[in-house]
């Protein structure tokens, strides 16, 4: 994050963040544009520039808005979308078809329709049904998609185990059995409506180690041999996937060299040995990307002390800005925006306003001591925050604010009550 404190406040990307809380109103994304510069920057260098023929498709899913897509096409990453939102939202933010790749494990008709007539520049499919869907709708429009299979390498990525997607027992991807992943491979190779690229994994997000990524690459690459050997195909795009962990309390971030560095070598390695070009290799970040450029202000109300068992200090957000505690037990890192010079000595509990009891937004955190009006801060919110915000409770999703070089501007408004309620009918029932 790109932070720093003067006179006792916390000021984001050179934006004092109380004057942030007082402007734009609380609870409150703020988004530093330059530290999201900064990690597509060290993408740059330490992948896209490092090794030709690669791209970065950002997960937009991450957090994905007009803006954003704006900073990712500007930064030359590509795309990685998992639904027709994600995609409707690139294409009104102007965003190259071709840099869009399409995953995700039901992608309905209407959607696929979508990104067939926006002509993006690869679907990633789940299986033969969808490859059959898609043959159809491009028969019927005339038109070639460019597709590579996602296969579920089968490896427990040891990360939550809501997020850990490359096990054989998933939803996602196709499972690497003789009978399915081979007609599958035929039919997209004799396909007249696909380009048949390669394959896809992703092993899971939030990881600190690579040898889930490095143990799904073996399979892949046997996958590309055993491809060569039965069809004489040469598979000519590896896409890793994305799962680059970040730092949200004391958890040691690893760089993107230590997990990309292996991976290329071996793909450059193999593909020496098997005498083919090597295969353009894809990664998919989302977390890494935008997490750390992101912190929520919230606004202090209710405080209540149960002596001896547990202060509980409420904030005027929760659960229903970020799901993430209650969702994976996450834990994250905050503190009083307002009173940054002060001993953070006093343990507290920093639950939301929803009516639930696991709404926790911090368990026995350290701060400075809270009173009703402070601004309180959790950082790293950058990344699955305000993407899986919800209206539960009929609360407002919070305004989105984008900061550079002392710069604020909202980049996406907060949600009224008129908003919640506007898709409702006023009629009289029956
Ligand atoms: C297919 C796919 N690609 C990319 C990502 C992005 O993962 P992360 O945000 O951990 O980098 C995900 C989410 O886990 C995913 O499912
Ligand atoms: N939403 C998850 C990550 C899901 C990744 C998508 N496959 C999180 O907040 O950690």
């Amino acid at each position: 994050m790109i932070s720093e404190i003067k006179n006792n406040v916390l000021y984001v990307d050179g934006c004092n963040t109380i004057e942030l809380a007082e402007k734009y109103g609380t609870p409150l994304y703020v988004y530093s544009e330059n530290a999201i510069v900064k990690e597509c920057r060290k993408l740059q260098e330490c992948f896209l520039n490092k090794y030709e023929n690669t791209r970065a498709a950002y997960a937009a899913k991450a957090f994905s808005c007009i803006a954003m897509c704006r900073i990712i096409e500007r930064e030359g990453l590509c795309l990685d979308v998992v639904s027709g939102g994600e995609l409707f939202t690139a294409i009104r933010a102007g965003f190259p078809a071709e840099r869009i790749e399409f995953n995700g494990n039901n992608k309905l008709k209407e959607e696929l329709e979508l990104a067939i007539d926006y002509g993006i520049g690869r679907i990633i499919v789940d299986g033969l049904q969808e490859l059959n869907l898609i043959e159809s709708i491009c028969r019927q429009k005339n038109k070639t998609m460019d597709v590579l299979y996602r296969i579920t390498p089968g490896v427990d990525s040891h990360t939550h185990n809501y997020i850990t997607t490359g096990k054989k027992d998933s939803k996602f991807g196709i499972p690497l059995d003789d009978d399915v992943i081979y007609p599958a491979v035929e039919a997209a190779i004799n396909s007249s409506y696909v380009n048949f690229k390669g394959i896809h994994f992703h092993v899971g997000s939030q990881l600190f180690d690579n040898k889930s990524h490095l143990l799904a690459l073996e399979t892949v690459l046997q996958l590309v041999k055993n491809i060569k050997e039965r069809f004489n195909y040469d598979v000519t795009e590896l896409n890793v996937g994305g799962g680059f962990g970040v730092t949200y309390t004391d958890e040691k971030q690893k760089s993107y060299e230590y997990f990309l560095d292996p991976i290329m070598e071996r793909i450059i390695e193999f593909s020496q040995k098997m005498n083919i070009k090597r295969p353009a290799v894809v990664i998919e970040p989302g977390r890494s990307v935008v997490a750390e450029a992101g912190v929520t202000l919230y606004k202090v109300g209710s405080i209540k002390d149960i002596k001896g068992i547990r202060k509980y200090v409420s904030v005027d957000g929760g659960m229903t800005d970020n799901i993430r505690p209650a969702l994976y037990q996450a834990a994250y890192r905050g503190a009083l925006a307002n009173k940054m010079n002060e001993p953070a000595d006093h343990t507290i509990t920093v639950c939301g306003k929803c009516c639930e009891s696991g709404d926790i937004l911090i368990k026995d955190g350290q701060f400075a001591e809270a009173q009703a009006g402070d601004i309180l801060v959790i950082f790293t919110t950058g990344a699955y925050g305000y993407s899986m915000a919800s209206n539960y409770n009929k609360n407002p999703v919070p305004a989105v604010v984008l900061v550079k070089d002392g710069k604020s501007t909202e980049i996406i408004r907060r949600q009224s009550y008129e908003d919640i309620i506007s898709r409702e009918s006023t009629e009289e029932l029956w």
